[in-house]
């Protein structure tokens, strides 16, 4: 494994890590597989699946030789993370007009989002260089997520997170596991300026996803759909962007899992940004290669409030290698694929349900063809932002009842049998 920049392409040695390139680029991982034999790797995969309360029955720790090697398993910490389910959906894929559509519900991970592929990667190596001290910005689920895991190897987080248009939900859990938090006025973009000034002085790990070991992490999501699948993939997978970690982590597990051949075919992808905070799909369908940051993103679907995402140029690569495409959404929209996804029994927070609305979209555009397959990442858990459920089921569209019943009908037949 070497760091190599993204910007420069210079490269450097794992333990000279740092976070950034002196030339101000990200570092990509870079793993030697040429050793690598799939058949082996399919069967040492599928055993691992079945274990129990070892490393390896973790989700992410399951495919350890493609995500760190190296490291020694005394640092790994998890919470046998991943290991998330797969599910069809007759009912989406009525509402989004796809012939087959699969929910990979990272929704159901410890901490409820997907983050949790990346930081136990992430965590672990920080221990793993001696650090006792972690720190992020987040919109909520990357501090939830750091704050259960530095908890769990009895380290201490100290987080920072922006003073409004965030789920106040986060926030609790992460106060919950033990994280200080710093309540700052501004958005993740300006917690980035903040640690990238100080962290060194303060002796922090860094986790959000400028660190290259989150990103190996979360290559895990789509090593463990198409491991489910027989690998064998759809035809796209429809994922979220913010910070534009996860479409970075998923174009290079889909190299990975191409490289290996352990699939013949790589899937299209698909990212779907909500139109206050769409910074990457702008450029994108501008057909340009330089991103404009958007100093005030909001969006209803909170975790998506990102304006200057730091991985834009790893994310322009997925889409790249993948023949991708960019989409933005309205929240009106969002909102509704969220009540769709809840009402299909599986359930999300808004960031997640954004996939769902984009396929919607790019189907009734014919740019994904009614024919084909698709995959969609549900990234967080529904009860992550009980305040949109409230807005939702109880706001002024619900008429002073709750949206798919009746706030008091004092047990009257007749008021129950409407229902019915
Ligand atoms: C629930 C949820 N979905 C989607 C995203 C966006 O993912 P990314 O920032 O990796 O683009 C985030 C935050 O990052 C999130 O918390
Ligand atoms: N929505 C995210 C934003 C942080 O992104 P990261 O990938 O850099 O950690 C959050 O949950 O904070």
């Amino acid at each position: 494994m070497k760091l190599v920049c993204v910007d420069c392409s210079r490269e450097v040695a794992l333990d000279a890590f740092d976070y950034q390139c002196g030339c101000g680029g990200l570092f990509d991982i870079v793993h030697d597989m040429k050793d690598l034999d799939a058949d082996r790797l399919k069967r040492v995969f599928d055993e691992r699946l079945s274990e129990r309360m070892t490393p390896y029955a973790s989700g992410v720790w399951r495919y350890k030789e493609l995500i760190f090697p190296e490291l020694p398993e005394e640092f790994i910490t998890t919470k046998y993370e991943g290991n998330t389910g797969l599910y069809s959906s007759e009912l989406l894929q009525a509402y989004t007009g796809i012939r087959k559509i699969w929910l990979k519900a990272q929704s159901e991970n410890p901490s409820g989002s997907f983050k949790d592929n990346g930081m136990t990667v992430a965590v672990s190596h920080g221990r793993s260089l001696g650090y006792k001290r972690f720190t992020c910005t987040s919109t909520g689920n990357t501090s939830s997520s750091l704050a259960m895991y530095a908890a769990l190897a009895q380290g201490s987080s100290y987080v920072f997170v922006p003073n409004k248009n965030i789920s106040l939900n986060k926030v609790l859990q992460t106060l919950a596991y033990g994280a200080k938090v710093i309540s700052f006025s501004g958005t993740y973009d300006d917690g980035i300026r903040f640690y990238e000034q100080y962290s060194k002085e303060l002796e922090l790990y860094i986790c959000n996803s400028i660190n290259p070991f989150r990103i190996e992490g979360q290559k895990s999501i789509i090593y463990e759909i198409s491991q489910y699948l027989k690998w064998s993939l759809p035809d796209w997978v429809v994922i979220p962007g913010g910070a534009l970690s996860n479409v970075t982590a998923l174009g290079k597990g889909l190299h990975d899992l191409k490289t290996l051949g352990l699939i013949d075919k790589v899937p299209r992808v698909a990212l779907i940004q909500a139109e206050g905070a769409s910074p990457f799909h702008k450029m994108a369908a501008a057909g340009k290669q330089e991103l404009t940051p958007e100093p005030s993103p909001y969006t209803r679907a909170s975790a998506l409030n990102i304006g200057n995402p730091p991985s834009w140029k790893k994310a322009l690569r997925t889409l790249e290698q993948t023949n991708g495409v960019t989409c933005s959404v309205t929240d009106a929209e969002i909102l509704d694929a969220k009540a769709k996804v809840d009402q299909s029994g599986i359930g999300c927070e808004p960031a997640s349900a954004a996939t769902v609305a984009g396929l919607c979209k790019l189907v009734a555009q014919q740019i994904i063809d009614k024919d084909e397959t698709a995959v969609c990442i549900l990234t967080g858990n529904m009860l992550k932002d009980t305040d949109a459920l409230h807005e939702y089921h109880l706001g002024e569209a619900s008429a002073g009842n709750y949206r798919n019943g009746i706030l008091s009908a004092d047990l009257a037949l007749e008021d129950i049998q409407r229902l019915l």
